[in-house]
Parts: C-alpha cells; sequence; structure tokens
C-alpha cells in the first residue's frame, strides 16, 4: 500500500514508505502495544514532525526503523528505504548485519532522545567527531577541520569538543549527538526531541539546521512535542495517538483548519492559543479501548466510536475519526 502524499510533498518516489508497521513489547503478564499500523511516506527534501503526547510510541517508531528494539519486542510491517543508488531495501526484514553495516548512521542518521547515555564516555567529542568522520570515509587531515566545522553549525565552541561527554551540560551532548548524526551526511535523519535542553535561540537554531539539511535534499523524521518547532520547520505533520497516526496533513493546514479532535486538543493547548490542556489522560498502551482511543476524551464521540476509525485519505492529508471537526457535528 502507498500511502498518500500530503500536498506539498510533491509526487516523487519516496525516500521511506513504511507500510503497517506495529510494533508490540511482551511483558511478563501483558503486552504493550507502542505502534500500530502505522504508514507513512517520507520524500526527499520533507520535513515531517510526529507529535503527540508523551508515551504514544514515536520514539518507538524511530527506533523500530533503525533495528534498535530490545530483544522483547515483536516488529510487523514494512519499512522501504529508497536509496539514491542501489537497491530499495525494508529495514525491518534486512537484519542486524545490514542495518549495522549499511544502514545506521550512513544511510540513516539518529539524533537520540538521550544523548548523554548515547554517547561513548571515554572519548572526547573531538575524537568521536573525527571518528565518526573517517568511518565514513573522510582522510584524517581533512577530519579534524570538518569536525570543528560540523561543531560550529551545531553551536559548538571548538574547545567543547576537547571535552570528555559527562563535563558536557545537557543542552551540549544534545548539540554534540545532532553533530555526530549529520556529520555523515545521511539521506535520511531520524531526530529525537533534537532540541531538549536547548535554550530558545539554540532551538531555533537547531531546527533551521534540520531545516536546511531538507533544502538540500536530505529527508527528516523530526519527533517532538514541541508544536511551535513543528510548525516552524516542518513541512507535514504527523499526529499520534496512543500508537496510531490520528492525523498527518501538509503543516499550515494542520495548524489552521484540524480536522481530529484530538489535533485541536493539542493546538488549544498552546500558550499562544487557548493554553487549556486536553482534557483527560491517554489510555494504558496495554489496554487500548476496541474502538478509536481518543473517544473517552472526545467531545464529539458517539456510539461509531466504538468501531476503530481508519487512517484514510482526507483532503490533502489523512485522516482518522468518525466525527471530524471539518463535517458538522454529531448529533
Ligand atoms: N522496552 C520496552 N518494553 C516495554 N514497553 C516499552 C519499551 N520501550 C518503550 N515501551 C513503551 O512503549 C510506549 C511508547 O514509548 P515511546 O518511548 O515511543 O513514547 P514517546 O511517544 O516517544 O514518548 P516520549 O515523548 O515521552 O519520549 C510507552 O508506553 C513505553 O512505555
Amino acid at each position: 500500500m502507498t500511502t498518500t502524499v500530503p500536498a506539498g510533498t510533491g509526487h516523487r518516489r519516496a525516500l521511506l514508505a513504511v507500510d503497517g508497521l506495529t510494533v508490540r513489547f511482551r511483558l511478563r503478564d501483558t503486552v504493550v502495544h507502542a505502534v500500530s499500523d502505522l504508514s507513512l511516506d517520507l520524500h526527499p527534501g520533507e520535513l515531517l514532525a510526529v507529535v503527540g503526547e508523551s508515551g504514544c510510541g514515536k520514539s518507538v517508531l524511530a527506533h523500530a526503523l533503525l533495528g534498535l528494539l530490545p530483544r522483547n519486542a515483536t516488529v510487523t510491517g514494512r519499512a522501504r528505504l529508497h536509496p539514491t543508488a542501489g537497491d530499495p531495501v525494508d529495514l525491518i526484514a534486512v537484519g542486524e548485519r545490514h542495518l549495522a553495516r549499511q544502514v545506521r548512521g550512513r544511510a540513516v542518521g539518529l539524533v537520540p532522545q538521550s544523548p548523554a547515555t548515547a554517547l561513548t564516555p571515554v572519548r572526547t567529542g573531538r575524537r568521536l567527531l573525527a571518528e565518526t568522520l573517517r568511518a565514513h570515509g573522510h582522510p584524517r587531515r581533512a577530519a579534524a577541520g570538518a569536525a570543528e566545522r560540523i561543531a560550529a553549525d551545531v553551536g559548538l565552541h571548538p574547545t567543547d569538543l576537547d571535552r570528555f561527554p559527562h563535563e558536557l551540560s545537557g543542552g551540549m551532548a544534545q548539540r554534540l549527538a545532532t553533530a555526530l548524526a549529520l556529520a555523515p551526511d545521511p539521506p535520511l535523519l531520524l531526530a529525537d526531541e533534537p532540541t531538549t535542553g536547548l535554550d530558545r535561540p539554540l532551538v531555533d537554531h537547531t531546527l533551521d539546521l534540520l531545516r536546511r539539511r531538507c533544502d538540500t535534499g536530505a529527508a527528516v523524521l523530526l519527533i517532538t512535542h514541541d508544536l511551535a518547532a513543528a510548525r516552524r520547520v516542518a513541512d507535514t505533520v504527523a499526529v499520534m495517538y496512543a500508537s496510531r497516526i490520528v492525523e498527518h496533513r501538509p503543516t499550515p493546514d494542520l495548524f489552521d483548519r484540524p480536522a481530529h479532535p484530538y489535533t485541536a486538543g493539542l493546538l488549544d493547548a498552546l500558550p499562544d492559543r487557548a493554553f487549556t490542556p486536553v482534557p483527560g489522560h491517554p489510555p494504558m498502551l496495554t489496554d487500548l479501548p476496541a474502538g478509536c482511543a481518543f473517544a473517552p476524551r472526545c467531545p464529539r464521540a458517539t456510539d461509531a466510536c466504538h468501531t476503530p476509525p481508519r487512517l484514510v485519505a482526507d483532503g490533502g492529508g489523512r485522516l482518522a475519526c468518525h466525527h471530524p471537526l471539518t463535517s458538522k457535528a454529531p448529533a
């Protein structure tokens, strides 16, 4: 199945085509439904923001694409990566050896959510960056200069590179992790909350850096809680709720005319809008309702919502809702 391409992203072949991705974690006496039947296409030059409340499955999505989930995870579905040269590869089926040699870092970069734990503790930032660059073909001499340039790009001072990860503040570690992911110049970057711990100017600086990657042909999947960040740089926004995408459309449409009541709720929570949180709490992913998972919190829910809504084409995007805000209020 090919997902609808939200208008504004062009109709070129997708760099990444995710189809029916499902992730379950087996625990001793229960199962966590972390990602459910998730489909999306990401095109060269596109910045897709994935937003949603904490625990809805955003990071698990990124980790599933890179084969980084623990052994209690079961992953099904497909995620085809179409490199510019060579045959497409299904990231879910391809196996650890290929992921380690050809994909992670090289074809798909990851800015991890917790850089402090992801950075090798016994090497300085300079050494980490130089090693990464050399592993991706930079000659030793050129690597030193390139490391300083990339560090400057993310807002690190050259002297910051001489520190070990434990000597860096959270924000500095975040920037170093971003620099390490950008260094091999991957055509696809998964950035999981890349602005955590940064002050506003550095947030904007990092977002603009990601945007520029897309403007030169890369694709970025930006995982963020920060809707203002998504609005600033994303071409399209996918809203996740309780393991599923519930709405996905071009950024201006999503912010100006949200169709899913949950999207509208997230927007109403913004300080420059109603500043009212979405009432209630998301369901446990171990105990999802049979129908629409948002129904218990939704002002428009009716009996129809006992049936799970399918994610279908809607305007220039995709929507999973029986009673969208763009239709008449249910009786
Ligand atoms: N190894 C694991 N075993 C069991 N459950 C897990 C595991 N890893 C993640 N989960 C669960 O999967 C769900 C999705 O987690 P995920 O980290 O993707 O959320 P998220 O949307 O990225 O949240 P946040 O924004 O807080 O990072 C959560 O309920 C989480 O507890």
